[in-house]
């Protein structure tokens, strides 16, 4: 049956009776291409009825389906058209992992990073509203992504909405990990309600019957601020809002969603239909384990485990340098927003479930609250990845920085990130953080150097990040573990005329650089490891004036505001007599592909930057000619 879907609404063309069967080939289809590709498996499979049901009701690309987070897109990226495309799923070139305009006018909103899409929905409907046009908006937001706070902005704006705007909440009753807090409680609340949805109906209708006092009574319990009323008026928060509740629905019966959409699509103003679907749904593997299915690498599709083995990662050095923290300094507590086990904190939530928070998908709060637990005698971790805490931006400024608080940041997907693409490369933080007073950032040459510096940093007094890639932990240049001190780069080769100031995961990078210096040039160029990005290391680049020429600094983060710059206007303000050559990162997105593509594509490679440093040495002769 998938062969008949070509484009957009060719889904409509399949009897209705016939769609359970699609959507079991759908499953398949993902699983069996998943397995080779990686990508977000167990939230895909959750949702296949859901966008069948939405497909069959709506116009595309008339209607907007906008979808939060978006990774969980595959099924409506299949039913328009780009199925063939599943081959090089998120690989260089290929289809990417999250809706996106660019790929089809069926995506309408570019999305990756969570609670989105409510907002993005309100702003459709008001400019549907101010052009006199006519087309559905909807929004499907997951109950993970509905943590955070953005969502509760939107669903508070679209509350004043007076013409049809739908809410789809995907409630699978996990985010990554399992779902936290009040909200998640309050849709467990309103699953069990479910079972009462017969006698609900039943009780209201036999009470409408009764002439002269059913009626009333009926509206007197819907007044009533009790738990009756939440058996007659499920929802009833949404309600309160102004958002009418339709649900719970089971979001694999597709008839009964298909009625649901249906009605839905009739009502005038905000309505929130609440499906209830299952993560993972059709594979026994991602069933049982949601969370370790929620972003796979390619997996052995009979035994559900991966292919291949992955040697230790700097999110597994942190786990570790985190558990025996937590045993060293009682003080010391962690925070994460939704990333559990993604940044490495599962270990100490397990010993230490009462100073390990996840806030959910709050990063903005994570960071707030971060900085009271400082102010209360607590020494926070908070461990977020890069892009994400681009959220928090305000927060670490105004309430961490200001008040000059001891705040650790543990910033995880620091770099380039493959395949999730430009929504999550973490190549921004040595910038935005680099702008705030009181903040101090460094990162690690390799594993060992991230355990010194998580330590350092938890002994530290003030806002202090320590910023570290995604993936394989570098192993080498063990021999090279002096002490940290605030400020100080660390020389791991003194050489001449050039030195390589390399930041973090630039020092392996910058290794071999030297090496084809020393092949292509003949030149033994300095290595130096920088440690410090702010405060730079004034001392020693004093000292560079009179033996280099030429320094290097190389970062994975944008030139714009980075290192480099910051390496540069040093110089210029101390008039030191070398040049200095930035490799960073260009002012423009990335998109997805192998972390090898990447670095390709922005020439990050030890030719790429040698080559720069020749350039540089032939312009100079010219000057000097
Ligand atoms: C701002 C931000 N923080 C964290 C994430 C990482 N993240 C991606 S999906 C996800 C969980 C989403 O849960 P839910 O919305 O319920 O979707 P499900 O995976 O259950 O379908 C998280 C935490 C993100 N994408 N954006
Ligand atoms: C969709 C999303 O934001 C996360 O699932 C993200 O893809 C995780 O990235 P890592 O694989 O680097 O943990
Ligand atoms: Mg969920």
């Amino acid at each position: 049956m998938l062969e008949k879907i070509q484009k957009p609404n060719d889904i409509k063309k399949i009897p209705a009776d016939q769609l359970p069967a699609l959507a079991e080939e759908i499953r398949e289809f993902i699983i069996e291409s998943l397995s080779k590709t990686g990508g977000h498996l167990a939230s895909n499979l959750g949702v296949v009825e859901l966008t069948i049901a939405m497909h069959r009701v709506f116009d595309l690309p008339k209607d907007k389906l906008i979808w939060d987070v978006g990774h969980q897109s595959y099924t409506h990226k299949i039913l328009t058209g780009r199925k063939d495309g599943f081959e090089t799923l998120r690989r260089e070139g290929g289809i990417s992992g999250f809706p996106k305009r660019s790929e089809s006018d069926c995506d309408v909103f570019d999305t990756g990073h969570s609670s989105t899409s409510i907002s993005a929905g309100v702003g459709y409907v008001r400019a549907r509203e101010l052009k006199k046009e006519n087309y559905s908006v909807v929004s499907i937001i997951g109950d993970g992504a509905l943590t955070g706070g953005m969502a509760y902005e939107a669903l508070n704006n679209a509350a004043s909405l007076k013409s049809n705007f739908i809410i789809v909440l995907n409630d699978n009753e996990m985010s990554i990990t399992e779902n936290v807090g009040g909200m998640s409680s309050y849709l467990s609340g309103l699953r069990t309600a479910s079972a009462y949805t017969g006698f609900k109906m039943d009780v209201t209708k036999a009470l409408n019957r009764i002439p002269g006092i059913g009626p009333g009574m009926v509206d007197a319990m819907r007044k009533t601020k009790s738990s009756i009323k939440q058996i007659i008026i499920p929802g009833m928060l949404f309600e309160d809002m102004g958002l009418t509740y339709l649900g719970p629905v089971d979001g694999h019966n597709i008839p009964q969603l298909i009625k649901t959409f249906q009605e839905a699509k009739r009502f005038e103003g905000p309505i929130l239909v609440h499906v209830l679907t299952q993560k993972g749904r059709g594979y026994e593997p991602a069933m049982r384990h949601p969370a370790r299915f929620h972003g796979a690498g390619p997996f052995d599709v009979k035994t559900g485990l991966p292919v291949g083995k992955s040697n230790p990662t700097y999110t597994d050095v942190f786990s570790t340098v985190m558990r025996k923290m937590g045993d060293r300094r009682k003080d010391v507590a962690a925070v994460t927003a939704a990333m559990m086990t993604g940044v490495g904190l599962k270990r100490f939530s397990n010993m230490f479930p009462d100073r390990c928070f996840d806030v959910g998908i709050a990063e903005e709060h994570a960071v707030t609250f971060a900085a009271a637990l400082s102010l209360g005698g607590i020494t926070p971790v908070v461990a977020i990845y890069s892009s994400f805490l681009q959220r928090a931006y305000d927060q670490i400024m105004h309430d961490v920085c200001m008040q000059n608080l001891h705040v650790v940041f543990a910033i995880d997907r620091a770099g380039l990130v493959g395949y999730d693409g430009e929504t999550h490369h973490g190549i921004f933080d040595l910038s935005y953080l680099g702008s705030m007073p009181n903040m101090t950032i460094l990162a690690p040459k390799n594993l060992w150097e991230l355990s010194d510096m998580i330590k350092f940093a938890v002994d530290y007094d003030g806002p202090i990040a320590v910023r570290y890639p995604r993936g394989e932990a570098y192993a080498g240049l063990k021999e090279f573990r002096a002490p940290i001190c605030l400020g100080k780069s660390e020389v791991i080769h003194e050489g001449s005329r050039v030195a390589l100031l390399a930041v973090g995961s630039m020092v392996k990078m910058a290794e071999e650089v030297q090496k084809q210096l020393k092949e292509r040039m003949d030149m033994d160029a300095a290595l130096v490891n920088a440690r410090f990005v702010k405060p730079i290391d004034e001392e020693l680049l004093r000292s560079f004036a009179d033996t280099y020429e030429l320094v290097v600094t190389l970062e994975e983060n944008v030139k714009d505001g980075g290192f480099g710059e910051r390496v540069l206007a040093f110089a210029e303000e101390e008039d030191l007599p070398f040049g200095v050559e930035i490799i960073a990162l260009p002012d423009r997105f990335i998109p997805h592909g192998s972390v090898s593509y990447q670095m390709k594509q922005v020439g990050f490679t030890p030719e790429d930057i040698c080559g720069r440093i020749e350039e540089y040495y032939r312009k100079q002769g010219q000057e000097e000619r």
